[in-house]
């Protein structure tokens, strides 16, 4: 929509028209220039392809958009039930000259324990399922075969989720298997809830069920039983009382004891355990006495334990960017890490499906990560892919030097000589993290667009910014939704706002010799700042004073001035951080 009233306002190229002009990377990388304009060199097969891969675009978020918000979860309740334990088996050993055996019937196996285990291969809860299940151990067999042990079920959750225990009167907690069985048995005579109990937990030889219950041995056996689930049940009771709750926020990993005795099975780390499995039940030989020398009845394995969990992803970032779809969002933060947020740009509205977080390293001389990639340009994602496609294939990376190449040439570097990557970490001083979320449009907070759930997330940044497109029509209306939706969804949150950055300023102000069009573009920022510093104001950080909002106008794709932003989201980070306010308010540096 707003790519639409740009291409008629400004006279630019549509984004989809444009990507057809096979040179338009080149030219843009070549001159760097905003106002250079492509040749003409349509290429009618690349054109079907960019279509297609439009269109393809276009469907995906369409579904995300009807999908309200859905297929981003950042809570979610999941039921664990870590596996039963095998039953175990009645038998009795044959072999040639002895037919009538001693007793043999094995063990029931273990059954699997769930884990948790964050990864940072996932980013959202829409993968983790609402039920899991561990597996049954194996069933004993005869001849003393024991019942195959369960592997444990190991749940993977993406790094930043909580894990909180649902316990004690919630209706949401799982019953334990007692409660369950309580509530079976319930309105049966006292005949029939025995006999259901004990169907639950013995397994007979065939057609001697009747002749076990009359048994003194099965009965010491039963109330031996019945005394030692009171104490299972005992300690299940008291691990209730202290509810499970972790804050999976890195990624554990195994470090084997270093002075453990050669030969020690070192045991792998499969996360933290959630619920433990059932245990086995036992095979007749273990009931075999000198009274009772032929024991015709087993255990059944005893059932794993069930919890219910309510996990919540924290997006923790510094800084929240909150901005109208196709406001440059994205091209902001791939233009603040230097192209390495891996986050998608395009010229169409809910391009950003889910919020992305992604570092800013700062030097203390100002400079950032971003800064040092020279004349870049943060094109739309396509066109970028594209371009590098050409270059590769051309051969121009071919002579490239290599990280260590380049790392041993170099002597005594400045940190702008430096580029991405490790080599920032030699002078980077502070990093904040800044989340890209998808666009907010009027009555978001009424779940509209991509609904409120991203709002949820925003929530949790601890400073917002807002990210208008100055070369709209009226950017202080964009302002003035984005303000709105944020105290609809949550009274106070647009306090939480700190700056607003007007982007792509670069398509106001002609080619810089029309003076008009300069003045027109002054004019257009003034009332911006205007309208910003009337109508908003961020709550300070410790105190109860009002600071009305600075305006910096910038081009991301272009670069421009971002270090007079990174400069203020440094001061503000440190400021909420630290929950002191300690702003300077210095003059702006204008583009226009
Ligand atoms: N001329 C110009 N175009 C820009 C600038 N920043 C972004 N754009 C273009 O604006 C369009 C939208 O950019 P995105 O970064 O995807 O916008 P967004 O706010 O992330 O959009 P959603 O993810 O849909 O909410 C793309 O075509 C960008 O190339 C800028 O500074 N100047
Ligand atoms: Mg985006």
């Amino acid at each position: 929509m707003l790519s639409h009233q740009l291409s008629s306002t400004f006279g630019i190229l549509l984004p989809s028209a444009r990507r057809t002009f096979a040179t338009t990377a080149r030219n843009l990388s070549a001159h760097n220039s905003p106002n250079d304009l492509p040749e003409d060199t349509f290429d009618p097969e690349l054109a079907a392809e960019e279509e297609l891969q439009n269109v393809l675009r276009q469907r995906k978020t369409d579904w995300k958009r009807r999908q309200r918000g859905q297929t981003f979860l950042d809570n979610l309740i999941v039921t664990v039930k870590a596996g039963n334990g095998g039953n175990g088996c009645v038998a009795f050993h044959r072999e040639k000259f002895t037919s009538i055996g001693p007793p043999a019937g094995g063990g029931g196996g273990r059954g699997g324990d769930v884990y948790i285990v964050p990864t940072p291969h996932l980013t959202s809860l829409s993968s983790v399922p609402k039920i899991v299940k561990g597996e049954a151990g194996g069933n004993g067999r005869g001849t003393w075969q024991g019942g195959r042990n369960a592997t444990p079920t190991i749940l993977e959750v993406p790094v930043g989720t909580v894990v909180t225990e649902i316990s004690g009167a919630d209706p949401r907690r799982t019953k334990d298997e007692w409660e369950v069985e309580a509530e079976t048995l319930q309105g049966l005579t006292a005949e029939e809830r025995l006999e259901k109990m004990r169907e639950r937990r013995w397994v007979h030889f065939p057609r001697f069920e009747e002749v076990n219950f009359e048994k003194d041995a099965f009965q010491d056996a039963e109330a031996a039983m019945f005394k030692e689930e009171k104490d299972r049940r005992r300690v299940r009771r008291l691990r209730q009382a202290t509810p499970i709750n972790l804050d999976l926020d890195k990624v554990d990993e195994f470090t084997p004891a270093v002075d453990a005795p050669l030969g020690t099975r070192q045991r792998e780390f499969m996360g933290h355990l959630l619920a433990r499995g059932g245990v086995g039940g036992v095979g007749n030989p273990h009931f075999y006495s000198q009274i009772n020398r032929s024991p015709k009845f087993a255990t059944r394995g005893t059932q794993g334990e069930g919890i219910t969990f309510l996990l919540e992803l924290k997006i923790l970032s510094d800084v929240g960017l909150v901005g109208m779809p196709n406001a440059g969002k994205s091209t902001i933060l791939r233009a603040l890490t230097g192209g390495r947020a891996k986050t998608e740009v395009a010229g169409y509205a809910f391009t950003t499906l889910n919020p992305v977080v992604a570092v800013v390293r700062v030097a203390d001389d100002g400079t950032f990560e971003g800064s040092t990639q020279g004349d870049a340009v943060y094109d739309e994602t396509l066109i970028e892919e594209e371009r590098e496609r050409e270059l590769m294939e051309s051969g121009a990376f071919s002579h490239a030097p290599t990280r260590n190449q380049r790392s041993s040439t170099a002597d005594s570097p400045s940190p702008g000589d430096l580029g991405a990557g490790h080599r920032f970490d030699a002078v980077e001083t502070f990093r904040f993290t800044i989340a890209d979320n998808p666009g907010l449009i009027s009555e978001a907070s009424e779940n509209v667009g991509l609904g409120h759930s991203f709002l949820r997330s925003m929530e949790r940044s601890l400073a917002l910014v807002y990210v208008v497109d100055l070369s709209g029509p009226e950017p202080w209306e964009e302002l003035r939704v984005l303000q709105e939706e944020l105290e609809k969804y949550k009274p106070g949150m647009s306090t939480k706002a700190r700056l607003v950055i007007a982007n792509k300023a670069d398509l106001l102000g002609g080619d810089g010799h029309d003076a008009d069009a300069v003045m027109e573009a002054k004019a257009k920022l003034h009332r911006l700042e205007e309208y910003a510093g009337k109508n908003m104001i961020s709550s300070w950080a410790g105190g109860e004073l009002g600071r009305p909002l600075k305006v910096v106008p910038i081009s991301a794709k272009y670069g421009q001035n971002l270090k007079k932003v990174v400069g203020l989201l440094k001061e503000y980070v440190t400021e909420v951080r630290s929950g002191v306010d300690n702003s300077a308010v210095k003059e702006e540096t204008r583009i226009v």
